[in-house]
């Protein structure tokens, strides 16, 4: 059987991970598993860790790792036949070091992206809770203005989108990141991407998959979910 191809998106609130993780999905056939989605659907289902990561999600702080790898875990191994990219997973060095223990990554993609910028885009950022789903005034607005595209039902800014707010969540990314990105650095997996825009990081990331993907997988494409 040919190898099936697995890939960890990294990088800051507002780098653009589930905006790239949306267009690696829907070009290479790949599962997008975003972990931020994942814990909102076992949120909506009352599943026993999705009670334990809801009072974490309500404040906006990081659900303990032992809950995350129990969330995700079975989840991955329920996809042993399929391609997938991993989004908002790992966040931490134990959460790194729990994935390696049940799969071994091809690429992470680290995305490296300046301030100015983050604070720009996520002051524009606009959300639909339940599903996460979000939009931005200018680059990709939703069609009716403050109302979710597929829902109708209205969008809203972030407390912790706001600009005063996004230096403490960097400084906490950075912290709990460096470790993974380090790990990731010294199996010499990680390929990192800087620039203000996703439309000129794209065509690098395109380019870097287009050479990974037919090498370890044919016929294992699978659907995306997106
Ligand atoms: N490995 C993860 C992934 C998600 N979460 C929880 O799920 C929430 C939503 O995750 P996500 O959709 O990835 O959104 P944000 O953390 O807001 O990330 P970003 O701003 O980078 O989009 C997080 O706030 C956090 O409470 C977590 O604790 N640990
Ligand atoms: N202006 C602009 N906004 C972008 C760009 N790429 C993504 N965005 C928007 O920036 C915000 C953050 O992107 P998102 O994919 O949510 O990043 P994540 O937090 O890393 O998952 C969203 O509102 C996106 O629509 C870009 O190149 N330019």
């Amino acid at each position: 059987m040919s190898k099936l191809f697995r890939a960890v998106i990294m990088g800051p609130p507002g780098s653009g991970k589930g905006t790239i993780s949306e267009r690696i999905a829907h070009s290479f056939g790949l599962k997008h598993i975003s972990s931020g989605d994942f814990v909102r659907e076992n949120i909506a289902a009352n599943t026993e860790a999705g009670v334990l990561a809801k009072a974490y999600m309500k404040k906006r702080l990081l659900v303990p790792d032992h809950v995350m790898t129990r969330l995700l875990l079975p989840r991955l191994e329920e996809m042993t036949k399929y391609s997938w990219l991993l989004d908002g997973f790992p966040r931490t060095l134990a959460q790194a070091d729990a994935l390696n223990s049940i799969c071994d990554l091809d690429v992470v993609i680290n995305l490296n992206i300046p301030l100015e910028t983050l604070k720009e885009r996520l002051r524009h950022r606009w959300t639909h809770p339940s599903s996460g789903r979000v939009y931005n005034m200018y680059f990709n607005p939703p069609r009716i203005q403050g109302l979710d595209d597929i829902t109708g039902e209205p969008l809203i800014q972030q407390e912790d989108d706001r600009p005063e707010a996004l230096v403490a969540r960097l400084r906490h990314y950075k912290d709990i990141a460096k470790p993974v990105i380090d790990l990731y650095k010294a199996k010499s997996i990680l390929y990192t991407f800087s620039d203000t825009e996703t439309d000129r990081i794209w065509p690098n990331i395109s380019t870097l998959l287009s050479t990974k993907i037919p090498i370890v997988q044919s016929d294992a494409r699978c659907a995306s979910t997106h």
